[in-house]
């Protein structure tokens, strides 16, 4: 079992810096262990402080080769309603692989396994020490996570879970409520792209950063930049 203070001393960590996500897509090029490592690595040596992953062989990996970096792991089963780390034996078997924080979906949308989050919550404390991040898309779902007990929360599902395709640009107007109502710690996560929106969303209260794409996959940063060519010479 987790002492507190060592959750304490993983949320200080956390605090006021940029925590890299390196996740691959099935069938991407750097879809292995391997490379979510060394992005990893590259991720720490450019001053992250932390890492959020997907996939317990990832996450393994990821801890053996950098033992103290603070780590966020998730599976995902899927990419329709609840697919981030939807049960409480994903919750455990991500712990189990090496994550200090497990990353679940905070939503109120039905899980696989029937629970509730508060029951999800409850299940997996009495099982680990894991401390536990709720992804969650509005306001109202950071409330009821705070309630059901979890330890951070994120803006990670801002924008996806309507069937309108999500802005491009990341849910700042979320960041700044979050900041006046909870009084768990929250991440800024989903969309930012920018070093200065980042920035801004540590201004309004966030309590770190999580960005992914922008740093960690190459095809998506490449299609920009190639994007931004053809509109000169279509
Ligand atoms: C919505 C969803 O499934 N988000 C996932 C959560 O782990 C990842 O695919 C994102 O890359 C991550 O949240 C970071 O966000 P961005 O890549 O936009 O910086």
């Amino acid at each position: 079992m987790r002492p507190a203070t060592a959750g304490a001393a993983l949320l200080t960590a956390l605090r006021g810096g940029l925590v890299v996500s390196c996740q691959a897509e099935p069938g991407e090029p750097l879809d292995a262990p391997i490379h979510m490592t060394a992005m990893a690595l590259a991720a720490r040596a450019g001053g992250a402080v932390g890492v959020r992953a997907k996939g317990l062989a990832e996450i393994a990996a990821i801890r053996a080769a950098a033992a103290d970096l603070p780590l966020i792991g998730l599976v995902k089963r899927g990419r329709h309603g609840v697919y981030i780390t939807p049960t409480v034996d994903d919750a455990i078997a991500v712990a189990e692989a090496g994550a200090d924080i497990v990353a679940i979906d905070g939503t109120d949308r039905h899980r696989p396994d029937g629970r509730t989050l508060a029951e999800t919550v409850a299940a997996i404390r009495h099982r680990s020490g894991v401390m536990i991040m709720a992804d969650v898309a509005s306001e109202a779902q950071a409330l009821a996570a705070q309630d059901a007990g979890v330890d951070i929360v994120s803006t990670t599902l801002a924008g996806y879970t309507e069937p309108d395709p999500p802005p491009p640009g990341p849910d700042l107007a979320l960041v700044a409520r979050l900041a006046r109502t909870l009084s768990v710690p929250f991440a800024a996560e989903g969309r930012f792209a920018t070093p200065q929106q980042c920035a801004e969303a540590l201004r309004l209260g966030a309590h770190t950063v999580v960005v992914g794409t922008a740093i960690t996959r190459p095809s998506s940063i490449t299609a920009r930049f190639a994007a931004a060519l053809r509109q000169e010479h279509p």
